[in-house]
């Protein structure tokens, strides 16, 4: 079994408990920042034969071409199991229901009599779907990108996710392509598929925005490019998984440990972090964690998740809700019979799963909710993926002749307040002429 640290909270200085809540991954950070910005700039001066380059050293040698066209999506797509099929079109209706009601609507104010002011939205022309691809290739992550851009009804949706050893997408990816209307795709992944989405090659147009989750370099590039003038939005730093699970006496072993696992097992830099005030629990969820490690295909990478991860006896429930707020975790999971008492306290996460029968593994595929969350912290000030991320927000107002009179002292006397005449001067004139 893992070097699993277990700990009892009170007993560690402000220092140890801050090393042990640090995430892995941030670790690296000044060293990764100059990788990812090495590739950036290699993208920038030799567009596609850098993210070609860049492919063939890390995903599929011999790929000589980024671009999937319609009949490799639709061969691909064909081949996707009914078994396989039928479970993306249950997630699909579960992920379009939810996202479908979040449809945005323009609302109208009279703030003052003549006076209107619109807030409006409109899709993003172009926006750029990352789905990772290189421990583990991820369809449902397609259908929380997907379904979004669909219901927006973006123009252009651009999908790249790193091929196979053979220069391959897989058939469930492609079917969730088809599914959503993609209207490209192509085979890169890694800092050099966000550095062609952020500036364009000879292949793609550049995009709008930059969506989806990805490794730590995926993460720094989309934080690198996101800086580039005129560059692209981005959603979010969304980096490796992370899970913190909230439990008592109440909580089944078993179920704690199972999500614990679903969550190490993304990468060996994820992280998942058990507060509990039962070191009875504690103690049964490490003889857990290792009886199902074992029986785990990918236990080698859980394995090395959990050195990094840590089970944490709390005095009590209150002590467990300041460290997960502090803590920010990307998902939340409160396994307690009495959870619905404690939300309103635990605001600071990704995703909330409520009660022993909502494992964390529900959201990733088909709760109906987006699993493009936030991570490394970021959810005590970032949002979860919603639709509206999918457009742009704007406003407009209209001001009458009248509206205008009625507003003019409180524009010109701010204006002049701030020493800016000839912001005075453009009310004033309106209303020495009519027209
Ligand atoms: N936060 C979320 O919402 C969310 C959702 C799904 C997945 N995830 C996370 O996404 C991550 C997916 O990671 P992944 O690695 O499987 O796939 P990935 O597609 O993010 O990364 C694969 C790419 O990484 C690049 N790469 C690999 N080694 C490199 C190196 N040494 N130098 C430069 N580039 C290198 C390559 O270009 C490769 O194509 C996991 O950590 C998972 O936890 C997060
Ligand atoms: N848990 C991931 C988000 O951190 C999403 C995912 C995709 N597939 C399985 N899980
Ligand atoms: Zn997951």
């Amino acid at each position: 079994m893992a070097q699993l640290q277990q700990v009892i909270w009170q007993q560690l200085t402000a220092d140890q408990q801050r090393q042990l809540l640090a995430r892995p991954a941030q670790a690296q950070s000044a060293e990764l920042l100059s990788q990812v910005q090495a590739i950036i700039d290699a993208v920038a001066n030799d567009g596609d034969a850098a993210v070609l380059k860049y492919t063939q050293q890390f995903d599929c040698p011999s790929l000589t071409e980024l671009r999937y066209d319609e009949a490799a999506i639709a061969a691909q797509a064909a081949l996707v199991e009914p078994q396989v099929k039928a479970a993306i079109d249950t997630a699909y209706q579960t992920i379009y229901a939810f996202h479908q009601a979040q449809q945005p609507q323009a609302v109208t104010v009279t703030t003052a009599p003549g006076v209107s002011c619109t807030q409006q939205y409109h899709a993003l022309e172009a926006v750029g779907l990352y789905i990772p691809g290189g421990t583990a290739v991820l369809p449902s992550t397609a259908l929380m990108l997907g379904v979004p851009a669909q219901l927006a009804n973006n123009p252009r949706r651009v999908l790249v996710s790193p091929p196979d050893r053979n220069g391959q997408l897989s058939p469930a990816l492609m079917y969730v392509a088809q599914k959503c209307g993609i209207t490209e795709v192509y085979r890169c992944g890694g800092a050099q598929a966000i550095a062609a989405l952020a500036l364009g090659t000879e292949s793609m147009a550049p995009v709008a925005k930059i969506f989806g989750p990805g490794n730590s370099y995926v993460t720094a590039a989309k934080q690198l490019v996101a800086q580039i003038p005129g560059g692209p939005a981005i959603d979010m730093p969304a980096g490796p998984s992370e899970l913190l699970v909230i439990a008592d006496d109440s909580a089944n072993s078993a179920f704690v440990a199972a999500d614990l696992l679903s969550q190490a097992e993304h990468g060996a830099d994820s992280q998942v972090i058990l507060l509990t005030p039962s070191a009875q629990l504690l103690e049964q969820v490490t003889l857990a964690l290792s009886e199902q490690l074992e029986q785990l295909p990918r236990a080698d990478i859980a394995r090395r998740a959990l050195a990094g991860s840590a089970l944490i006896q709390v005095s009590d429930l209150a002590e467990a809700i300041a460290i997960s707020q502090q803590y920010a975790p990307e998902h939340l999971s409160v396994q307690l019979d009495s959870a619905e008492d404690y939300l309103a306290q635990l605001t600071h996460a990704g995703s909330i799963f409520v009660g022993h029968y909502t494992p964390e593994s529900g959201g990733d595929y088909a709760t109906g909710t987006n699993h493009v969350l936030p991570t490394y912290g970021f959810a005590r000030n970032y949002s979860s993926l919603g639709l509206l991320d999918f457009y742009r927000r704007y406003t407009i107002q209209r001001v009458s002749q009248a509206g205008l009179a009625g507003l003019a002292n409180a524009i010109i006397d701010l204006a002049e307040t701030e020493g800016l005449s000839a912001h005075a001067r453009a009310v004033s004139i309106r209303l020495e002429q009519s027209v």
